[in-house]
């Protein structure tokens, strides 16, 4: 008879520690800190996208009471990402400094979660992928996400479904491409914002998940700046000057209405 089920087993606990292969000879003290934080962010995209698809799903069948509760739990999941980023902070420049170059090329350009993260928010753009020297598996998983539909789309049919006319060319959109700013969208946001709270509450519960990534964008840039200065990345990127270039919101219509309001 097998044996029954138990903490080890129904975690994976022995293969999960297996995983942590520092590159440093010694090894350098402080690179299994980096190799774990890595490893527990990419746990968290996982469950991000998990949840921001179910978001997806919600937001179609037109179910904002569940919406709202699972937009608390990403929500929730980015506070943590962010907050994760103190320990990380721990490392100064010379602990760092004592393996950086065991890192070679590699980089956090190459998380094909992140991506789809960016993809699955709307920020579509096909040269990422040509950068990915990832495994295969997750090659095609990127791919797949780059043709589907993002949250911004489904956030569209939401509106559509409750009464907002939305211009069917915003419908039937190319999904491949970048979510962009639309006046007309942004007109039917303001009236929702004006007389139908269910749906104002969807647009702030999607605004926050836009300023959590933001926050999480510029609290990494401001670790890379006190870690590395101006050095450049070891991905080829000018480093820092190049993370702040990436601060822009993923759901531009829903900031442009403000000054509307
Ligand atoms: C000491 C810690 C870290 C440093 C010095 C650092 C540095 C950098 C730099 C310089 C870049 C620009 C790309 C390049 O040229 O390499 C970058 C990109 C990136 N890093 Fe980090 N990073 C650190 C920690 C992290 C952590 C903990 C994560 C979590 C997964 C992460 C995820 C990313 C991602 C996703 C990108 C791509 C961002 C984009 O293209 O918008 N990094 N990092
Ligand atoms: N890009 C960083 C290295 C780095 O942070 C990194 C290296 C390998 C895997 C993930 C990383 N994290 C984020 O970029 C640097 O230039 O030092």
């Amino acid at each position: 008879m097998s044996k029954a089920l138990n903490y080890g087993s129904y975690l994976r606990v022995d293969e999960l520690l297996q995983l942590q292969t520092p590159r440093s000879s010694g090894p350098e003290h402080d690179e299994l800190l980096f190799i774990v934080i890595h490893q527990v962010y990419e746990l968290w995209f996982k469950e991000l996208l998990h949840e921001i698809e179910y978001l997806q799903r919600l937001l179609c069948e037109n179910d904002a009471g569940r919406a709202a509760h699972t937009t608390r739990r990403i929500l929730a999941i980015l506070k943590t990402v962010v907050a994760q980023l103190d320990v990380l902070e721990t490392l100064t420049p010379l602990e760092f400094n004592s393996f950086r170059g065991f890192l070679e090329s590699a980089s956090g350009f190459q998380s094909t979660q992140f991506r789809e993260l960016e993809f699955i928010l709307g920020y579509k753009r096909e040269n990422v992928m040509r950068h990915m020297d990832d495994v295969e598996e997750a090659l095609r998983r990127l791919r797949q996400r780059f043709e589907q539909p993002t949250l911004w789309d489904a956030f569209l049919r939401y509106l559509a479904m409750n009464g907002f006319a939305i211009p069917p060319e915003q419908l039937e959109r190319d999904v491949r491409c970048p979510v962009q700013a639309s006046p007309e969208v942004q007109a039917q946001l303001v009236e929702a914002y004006r007389h139908n709270a269910t749906v104002s509450n969807v647009c702030e519960n999607l605004i926050d998940i836009d300023e959590g990534l933001q926050e999480w964008r510029y609290r990494h840039m401001k670790m890379v700046q006190r870690t590395i200065g101006v050095k450049s990345g070891t991905g080829g990127s000018p480093g820092a000057a190049y993370l702040g270039s990436t601060l822009k919101p993923f759901f531009p219509d829903l900031w442009a209405i403000r000054a509307q309001l």
